[in-house]
This record gives C-alpha cells, sequence and structure tokens, in this order.
C-alpha cells in the first residue's frame, strides 16, 4: 500500500501541494482527478521521488519509502521519458535488462506486452514514427517491463481512442490486478467507469477522498420517478421534495423531507409508475460540487 500523508510541497511563495493525505490500496484502482494545476503531477513525483515534499511523507507498507522501493514501481511520468530514436522492442528489452531481467525473460517480456498491444508488427520502428497511440501503448509497456509492485501514472489514457483505452485498461486489469494503481485523468467518465478509490484534488488540497461508490452515494438524497406514459410535471407541487428536472414522463427530484416511501405512495396514487428509484450522482456532479 502506498501511504501519502500530510504531503506539502511549496515553489516560492505558491503552496502547490497542501498537507495532502491518501492511501493507493492494492487490486483497487485509485484515481487522482482535479482541475489543471490542482496539484495532481506534483504530487506523484513526490510519491516517486522526483520532488521532495516540503513537508510530509510517502509510505510504503507502513515503512517510509526508500529509492529501492521506489525502483520496483512503474511510473508514468507527465513528461514521458522514452528514447524517440530507439526501436521500440529494443528499448524494452533494455529497460527489462536495466531491472535484472535475462535476455531472454527481457526479450519474452518485451514480445509479450507487444503482442497485448497488438502492435507487434512495429517492433523494428522507432517509438518517434509511431502514432502519438502507440507511442502511449510503449510508454506503459515500458511502465510495466519489470512486473511492477505498484504503479503511478500520470494521465495514462490521455490521447487515446476508445479501443486503445479499452486495450490499456485490459492490459492493466491483467497486469496490475492485485496492484496498488493510481492514475490522474481529466476523464471523469474513465475514472467512473474503471476507478474503485478516487481522490480529488482543488487548489493543492484533497476535497473528496474514499471509494467511488460511497463519494457518488453522498451528496444529494436524489430519486428518478418514471411515470408510465404520464406526464411527470405533477411532482413540482408535491411538499417535502425539490424537483431538479422533468423531461416528459421523467423527473429527478431531491427528497426534502419526505421519505422514499412517501414518494413512491405519491406516484403510484397518481396513475401507473415505471419505477421510483435512487438516482446515484454521475461522477462529473461530485467533482463540480467539491472543486466549486
Ligand atoms: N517546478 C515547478 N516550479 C514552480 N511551480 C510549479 C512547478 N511544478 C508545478 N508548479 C505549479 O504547481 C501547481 C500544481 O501543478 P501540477 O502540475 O502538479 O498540477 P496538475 O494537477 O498535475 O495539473 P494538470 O492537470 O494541468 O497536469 C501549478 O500551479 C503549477 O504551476
Amino acid at each position: 500500500m502506498i501511504d501519502v500523508s500530510s504531503l506539502s510541497r511549496q515553489f516560492g511563495d505558491h503552496l502547490a501541494v497542501d498537507d495532502v493525505s491518501f492511501q493507493v490500496r492494492p487490486g483497487r484502482m485509485t484515481g487522482f482527478v482535479g482541475a489543471n494545476g490542482a496539484g495532481k503531477t506534483t504530487t506523484m513525483r513526490m510519491i516517486m521521488g522526483v520532488l521532495a515534499p516540503s513537508a510530509g511523507e510517502v509510505r510504503w507498507n507502513g515503512e517510509p519509502i526508500t529509492p529501492e522501493t521506489r525502483r520496483t514501481f512503474g511510473y508514468m511520468p507527465e513528461e514521458r521519458g522514452l528514447y524517440p530514436r530507439m526501436r521500440i522492442r529494443e528499448q524494452l528489452v533494455y529497460f527489462a535488462r536495466l531491472h535484472g531481467f535475462s535476455r531472454t525473460d527481457a526479450a519474452s517480456r518485451a514480445d509479450d506486452l507487444l503482442e497485448h498491444f497488438g502492435i507487434v508488427d512495429r517492433a523494428d520502428d522507432l517509438l518517434d514514427d509511431l502514432s502519438l497511440g502507440n507511442q502511449q501503448r510503449i510508454q506503459i509497456a515500458a511502465a510495466l517491463i519489470h512486473r511492477p509492485a505498484a504503479l503511478v501514472l500520470d494521465e495514462p489514457f490521455s490521447g487515446l481512442d476508445p479501443l486503445a483505452v479499452d486495450a490499456m485498461v485490459d492490459l492493466l486489469r491483467r497486469e496490475a490486478k492485485d496492484l496498488p494503481l493510481l492514475f490522474s485523468s481529466h476523464q471523469l467518465d474513465l475514472v467512473e467507469r474503471l476507478c474503485d478509490d478516487l481522490v480529488i484534488l482543488s487548489g493543492g488540497r484533497l476535497v473528496a477522498y474514499g471509494p467511488v461508490e460511497e463519494l457518488r452515494g453522498q451528496g444529494a438524497d436524489r430519486y428518478r420517478v418514471v411515470m408510465d406514459g404520464s406526464d411527470a410535471a405533477w411532482l413540482r407541487d408535491l411538499r417535502g421534495i425539490e424537483v431538479r428536472d422533468v423531461d416528459g414522463s421523467t423527473a429527478l427530484v431531491d427528497l426534502d423531507g419526505l421519505t422514499p416511501t412517501e414518494l413512491t405512495r405519491a406516484a403510484v396514487e397518481r396513475g401507473p409508475i415505471v419505477e421510483v428509484s435512487r438516482a446515484r450522482q454521475p461522477l462529473s456532479e461530485i467533482f463540480r460540487e467539491v472543486i466549486r
């Protein structure tokens, strides 16, 4: 488990990361989100030891993290970091060898990852000659090459088309199923689909943290009412709720005094219904609320 504990980082007068604490637990994909400049990259750099914290510390399985431990991590930095003029297979083999793999193991590991991404036929191309999406795949392959103990990925999905995202997700699920995995992203729909845990930063501060399911359950007590064909506008006159939206026979309401049972009873009395169900908050809405 990666334990980020009261981490801060000052750049001159600017506190880019301000007393941030969270954990990245094994087997749980942890999404790291926040507006531009929120402090995600700075935090990841501190986790990886690229930047020293001004205060706080990072622990790994209960112990202060060391350079040796960090070498066992897979890291995809924001600035990327592969050799543009080196052949991709050669490059992956080279990284595996740096991590102590034998020549044979390094080659078979590189081939396995290239195969998974469907780019075996490009193995002898220079990184620079690949499309941006394929370069991204190679960056991930490089982060995974040594079978890391944890993964820290800065925007691994940026610039990928939906098929490439799926291939990447498959690979991460296969390779990192039991690992602590932290990844930053601006694609909230993707974060919502993939993440078990979520960390939201705003202006360098932690504004929300926890299992996605729990965060989505917080917020308003929101229900969806779907009438069977008839107009749902009558809900505007019902006391004890606040109507958020009405679209034909569907309405979205926040309970404000009324219980779910009372709401359901009122709907049934009004006419045939299709459903009264709890409406979970989409991540985009939670995000907007907490960074406000
Ligand atoms: N080396 C540096 N020197 C000075 N200021 C920096 C440095 N690195 C980051 N910052 C500042 O720290 C703040 C946080 O930046 P950071 O890159 O961590 O945010 P981010 O959440 O990763 O943003 P983005 O989503 O745009 O990548 C920003 O205001 C940035 O300008």
